[in-house]
């Protein structure tokens, strides 16, 4: 019979078809005691955590596909060499490209994977071809490397690094599970932020997000510490490298819009998202986010 000391230090990386009704996905499971997490090789996305049994931190929506190139909206998307509608400075042709980058809609490889005693971890790697803009300089570079490390520990762990001095934003797009939006709250943020609703620079009273209305906020500067307060649990979220969080919710009518959400599910989630944003300088990116259930 196992025990409690078994179950415990149980430490596992399995593959697994499907998780929820995404039932052709090719993803891994950690497990490492009581905690489980699953990520997708579609995107490098993470799709669950677990701290407990059936306690779940992390949103998928129920009307998620994966097939025609579709990134799959929840769990936390990577998006990658830039956030949102591709900058002109990026992109001066005004050629037609995906919003949020290249990398949600590609299928990664496994380059590693670790069990210990301290925790399970693995490594996903991507590529993408290099790009004129890049790089400020002339570079003879043909493709550029991507790699997301996922650690289950006594929390979820993710860090995204690129080794190349590039031009590049990148955001971890994490939609967080809370029981009803309207009773959410998100904290400390800096006072100013930019709403990207109305492209204008917004300055606030309080250092704390709430939700009546569509939030697209993009909070520079924002502290490394954060945690979101719901009805009947608090996710503390560590963020390291990143130069902006993003806090979105597309609220009733742009949720009734979009063909992945249903009319209610902005009611479901919040998105907190690490982000670097930045495109004034070539360098490498080290990105991480750590999500803790307090
Ligand atoms: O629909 P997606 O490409 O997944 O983007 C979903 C959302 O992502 C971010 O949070 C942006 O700030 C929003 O403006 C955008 O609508």
């Amino acid at each position: 019979m196992r025990t409690n000391d078994d179950i415990e230090h149980v430490a596992a990386i399995t593959e697994q078809l499907g998780f929820a009704h995404l039932d052709d996905l090719p993803c891994l499971r950690l497990q490492f005691g009581q905690a489980t997490a699953v990520i997708a090789l579609y995107g490098a996305q993470v799709l669950s955590y677990q701290p407990r049994n059936n306690q779940e931190i992390l949103w998928l929506s129920p009307l998620a596909t994966w097939h025609n190139q579709t990134p799959i909206r929840g769990g936390v998307p990577i998006c990658w060499p830039w956030f949102g509608a591709i900058s002109p400075i990026l992109n001066p042709e005004q050629l037609a490209l995906p919003n949020h980058g290249l990398v949600r809609t590609q299928l990664w490889q496994l380059k590693s994977k670790h069990c210990s005693a301290e925790g399970v971890s693995v490594t996903l790697e991507t590529t993408i071809a290099y790009q004129p803009w890049f790089s400020k300089t002339p570079n003879t570079a043909t493709k550029i490397t991507l790699q997301l490390q996922l650690t289950l520990a006594q929390q979820l762990q993710i860090n995204l690094r690129c080794n190349d001095a590039i031009v590049q934003q990148a955001a971890l797009h994490s939609y967080f599970k809370v029981d009803d939006i309207s009773q959410t709250q998100v904290q400390p943020l800096p006072l100013t932020y930019i709403d990207t609703t109305c492209a204008q620079v917004v300055t606030s009273k309080a250092n704390t997000a709430t939700f009546c209305t569509e939030v697209d906020r993009i909070y520079q500067h924002s502290e490394p510490m954060l945690k979101i307060q719901n009805s009947n649990l608090s996710v503390g979220i560590e963020q390291i490298g990143h130069d902006a969080t993003v806090i979105w919710n597309p609220w009733r009518e742009r949720s009734a819009k979009m063909t992945d959400l249903t009319e209610q599910s902005y009611k479901e989630f919040i998105c907190v998202e690490t982000a670097k944003l930045a495109l004034d300088t070539a360098a490498p990116l080290n990105l991480t986010q750590h999500i803790t259930l307090l």
